[in-house]
């Protein structure tokens, strides 16, 4: 279970001053799955890295299975943590050699370690390429390996930090089929994600961040029904403040999808829908985020796959 109570922090960069969490509050129960979702830059990664004890917040705290994160030993001895800019691998070495050195270095014996090796590679799909060089290992491959690592202490909570960003479809499919079966035998697991679809697939909450606060927190349902029913609405031309809910145009027209609860706009309906899970995120995120120089890593705003 991951219990987070009023966790704050800021970061100072010279004079400026980023608030990067604001008095988050959320629990993830045992046995399931978590979902941090929220532009670039809203907080996700540094809650990732609080939980991880890697970084202290200002204030608030989390439990880690009972455990505050200010008690660092006992905690990472019940988390296992997969970064997304993780790199810290021996490149010349095998990703077995790579799990048995790490095994080492967490704690196994050498032949714990080896058996646990042998059976994660197993786990993750990557026996076949054991003997291989980290080096040569895909995108995809180097994903698994890093799952592989967390999951080396068999700890009772997994924090994942954008897992399946850049794996291929089938990859990531069989990572999400993995972390289901990761649940469903009793780990917390909490991960973020920019990938709507696989947010809907996984998580059993969702908690949607918007510039270091929670904004909406729930099951699926109890997110896309706060927002009433979807629009689809064809106007003649966008008007101010509602660039985020174009869908698309036609013919010279522009179709809006705009939420019913408390959004009114001009225009032939031309239907109602049930909103997606990527509706509600552009509802309760910011318009400004959806502007170019804000997108990184050549995904973005509104660009899931
Ligand atoms: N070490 C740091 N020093 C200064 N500012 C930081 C630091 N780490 C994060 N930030 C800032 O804190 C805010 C939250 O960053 P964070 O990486 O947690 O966002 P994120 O939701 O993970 O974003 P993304 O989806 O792009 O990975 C951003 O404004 C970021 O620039």
């Amino acid at each position: 279970m991951i219990e987070i109570e009023h966790i704050s922090k800021t970061f100072k960069v010279k004079s400026k001053e980023i608030r990067a969490l604001d008095d988050v509050s959320f629990t993830i129960p045992k046995s399931s799955v978590g979902a941090l979702v929220g532009h670039n830059g809203a907080g996700k990664t540094t809650l990732i890295k609080i939980l991880s004890t890697l970084i202290i917040p200002d204030q608030g705290d989390a439990r880690i299975n009972g455990i505050s994160i200010r008690e660092e030993k006992k905690v990472r001895k019940n988390i296992g943590v997969m970064m997304v800019s993780e790199r810290a691998f021996y490149f010349r070495l095998s990703g077995f050699d790579n799990l048995v050195f790490f095994g080492i270095v967490q704690g196994l014996s050498i032949s714990e370690a080896k058996k646990r090796a042998k059976e994660l590679l197993d786990l993750v799909g990557l026996s076949e390429f054991s003997n291989i060089q980290y080096m040569k290992y895909s995108t995809g491959m180097q994903r698994k390996l890093a799952l592989a690592r967390a999951l080396l202490l068999d700890p009772p909570v997994i924090l994942l930090d954008e897992p399946t960003l850049g794996m291929d479809p089938v990859s990531s499919r069989d990572f999400r089929s993995l972390v289901k079966e990761l649940s469903k035998e009793g780990k917390t697991i909490l991960m973020t994600s920019h990938n709507m679809k696989e947010v809907e697939d996984l998580a059993d909450k969702i908690v949607l961040l918007k510039r270091g606060k929670v904004v909406a927190q729930g099951t699926r349902e109890e997110i896309t029904s706060s927002i009433g029913k979807i629009k689809v609405v064809m106007t003649d031309s966008i008007p101010k403040g509602y660039e985020k809910y174009v869908s698309g145009f036609v013919q010279g027209k522009v179709i809006l999808r705009v939420p019913e609860k408390g959004i009114e706009v001009e225009g032939e309906v031309l239907g109602e829908e049930e909103p997606t899970l990527e509706d509600a995120f552009v509802y309760f995120t910011d318009e400004e985020i959806d502007n170019p120089k804000n997108r990184r890593r050549g995904g973005g705003f509104r660009r899931w796959e």
